[in-house]
């Protein structure tokens, strides 16, 4: 299979609009790929908070329109990233959307975990409750939004569900480089998976971004990287090696499942 990660640089000079249809031209010369995936909040910018309200689109306002007809356009799976969503009940939602080839929502996903403790996202936006797959012709996606990362309950979870690739979009910033860099290969070797954690570049409300997408194997090879500035990581992988991993060193039978509520001995 091969995979683009788009690693679209946000600078706030730049209109939404713009940037949209920018996304819409890169997604456009990735015709002949399997799968291409946007990072997190690209519109807007993941930390640009004082303009969730102002940006916020419903399900199927501007972002949705325009990926489903670059997905179409280039004949591949879509991953678009996230945006922000603003869900009919007025409850603003960090919202991911899968296209299939023909321009049809295969899945949307809202991030379970907010990022911001008391401030930021945490508190302007609604937790999403469900955990999100997406059947490929050779791969399950697994959908998972930034902070997530942060979450091997939410892998596991996924991984459990049939997800054998791992879809990470992120706004990670500079300054947490070493975190993203080992969680994302903590996952792929824990859940024996691929990990494809495509992040932005730029700067977002005054928080540079990391960039650095990286996808690494289910043995925790790292097959691609980015670098910091705005780029398109193109990466062959073999959806195989996933079962063949599995069988050949088989932790993931090794889990004692029993233990979830376990007995603890205090002395
Ligand atoms: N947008 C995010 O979820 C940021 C997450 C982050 O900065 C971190 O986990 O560190």
């Amino acid at each position: 299979m091969r995979a683009s990660l788009i690693q679209i640089a946000v600078d706030p000079d730049e209109p939404v609009d713009s940037r949209r249809e920018r996304a819409a031209s890169l997604v456009a010369a990735q015709r002949g790929a399997d799968l291409v995936v946007l990072p997190e909040l690209w519109p807007v910018g993941a930390f640009a908070y004082t303009s969730f309200e102002d940006q916020a689109e419903p399900l199927t306002g501007p972002t949705h329109t325009v990926m489903a007809e670059a997905a179409a356009g280039a004949g591949v799976w879509l991953h678009a990233g996230s945006f922000v969503e603003r869900a009919d009940d007025g409850v603003l939602y960090n919202t991911t959307l899968v296209f299939t080839p023909e321009g049809e929502r295969a899945a949307a996903y809202r991030k379970i975990h907010r990022f911001g403790f008391d401030q930021g996202e945490a508190v302007m936006m609604g937790a999403g409750e469900d955990l999100v797959t997406v059947a490929l012709p050779r791969t399950t996606l697994g959908l998972a939004t930034c902070y997530d990362l942060r979450f091997p309950e939410m892998f596991r979870g996924l991984v459990d569900a049939g997800a054998e690739t791992l879809v990470v979009a992120a706004g990670w910033p500079e300054r947490r480089r070493a975190h993203w860099s080992l969680l994302a290969r903590a996952r792929a070797v824990e859940n024996q998976a691929y990990v494809l954690a495509v992040g932005s570049a730029g700067t977002h409300a005054g928080v540079q971004q990391a960039g650095h997408s990286v996808v690494v194997d289910p043995w925790g090879e790292v097959l691609a990287e980015a670098g910091a500035d705005e780029e398109v990581l193109t990466v062959e992988f073999d959806p195989a090696k996933v079962a063949a991993t599995r069988e050949q060193f088989p932790a993931l039978k090794d889990r004692r499942l029993g233990l979830a509520a376990p007995r603890i001995q205090q002395t």
